[in-house]
């Protein structure tokens, strides 16, 4: 049976483009995919281009993402951003977990937790990243390791509450590398998560959650991804970045 889960393709920036950079790209995308129906198409500047994107996106289907949140209301946290701050913008999805921030920012299992419980209080959908390292693939550690992020980072959520977030396995070797994980294997790890899911919340929940793949995706090769059963999107970093090469990439997403 078909899946019945719209493909989601989610633009992430990471550090690059100024505000003016960010509403020229949404100028040249705009007409090309502004309209399409069955993707849910979403794009995640930095902070500083949000508030600016969210008119340039209002009567398009580009959605507004962001790339972190904290998990706190409000409070003393010099540097961060709140959940509510997000939503007064517009901005409907957020990126919980990347690699990099876990890596270079101290985000760990238990934070990645409480951002996902925050975001999904404030009707904010969680792109929650989970992968494994070089030395964990090589070492045959892959299922175990997404499978122990998936079942922290989801914890405490019930089933209603879980399916509204989406999963992103990114593998770490494969983020920015131009190396990337085969279609067959990237669909292999996105079907433990699966099944990881159904074992917490039950069938119909893994059912309905979306799970992407990231790393190294190009407009070349997102088909042979979006054709495997469990793989319902991708996590672009690099290619999302040109106007051309993002157009290209949701053409090829829809046509699955
Ligand atoms: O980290 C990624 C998206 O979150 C993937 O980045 P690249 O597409 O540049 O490999």
């Amino acid at each position: 049976m078909p899946s019945l889960r719209t493909p989601i393709i989610a633009a992430n920036w990471k550090m690059h483009k100024t505000t003016a950079e960010s509403k020229q790209f949404v100028t040249e995308v705009r007409d090309p995919i502004g309209n399409m129906e069955n993707v849910t198409i979403v794009i995640c500047p930095p902070f500083t281009a949000i508030e600016s994107l969210s008119g340039c996106l209002s009567g398009t289907n580009l959605l507004l993402g962001a790339q972190n949140v904290h998990f706190a209301e409000e409070g003393p946290y010099t540097g961060e951003i709140s959940p509510a701050m997000l939503t007064e913008l517009g901005v409907r999805f957020v990126i919980v977990g990347h690699s990099e921030r876990r890596a270079y920012f101290n985000e760990t299992d238990a934070t990645v937790n409480r951002k996902v419980q925050a975001a999904l209080h404030h009707r904010l959908v969680p792109i929650v990243c989970v992968g494994e390292d070089l030395a964990e693939r090589e070492a045959g550690q892959t299922f175990s390791i997404v499978e122990s992020q998936i079942r922290l980072a989801l914890g405490g959520l019930d089933a209603s509450a879980a399916e509204q977030a989406v999963v992103a396995y990114e593998p770490i070797w494969a983020i920015g590398t131009g190396r990337s994980a085969s279609a067959a294997n990237a669909n292999e790890v996105c079907r433990h998560i699966r099944q990881t899911i159904a074992s917490l919340f039950g069938d119909t929940t893994a059912n309905k959650i979306r799970i992407q793949y990231g790393g190294s995706v190009k407009p070349e090769t997102i088909q042979d991804y979006l054709q495997q059963p469990d793989i319902d999107g991708a996590l672009v970093g690099g290619a999302s970045l040109d106007p051309q090469s993002f157009v290209g990439l949701i053409r090829a997403a829809i046509q699955k």
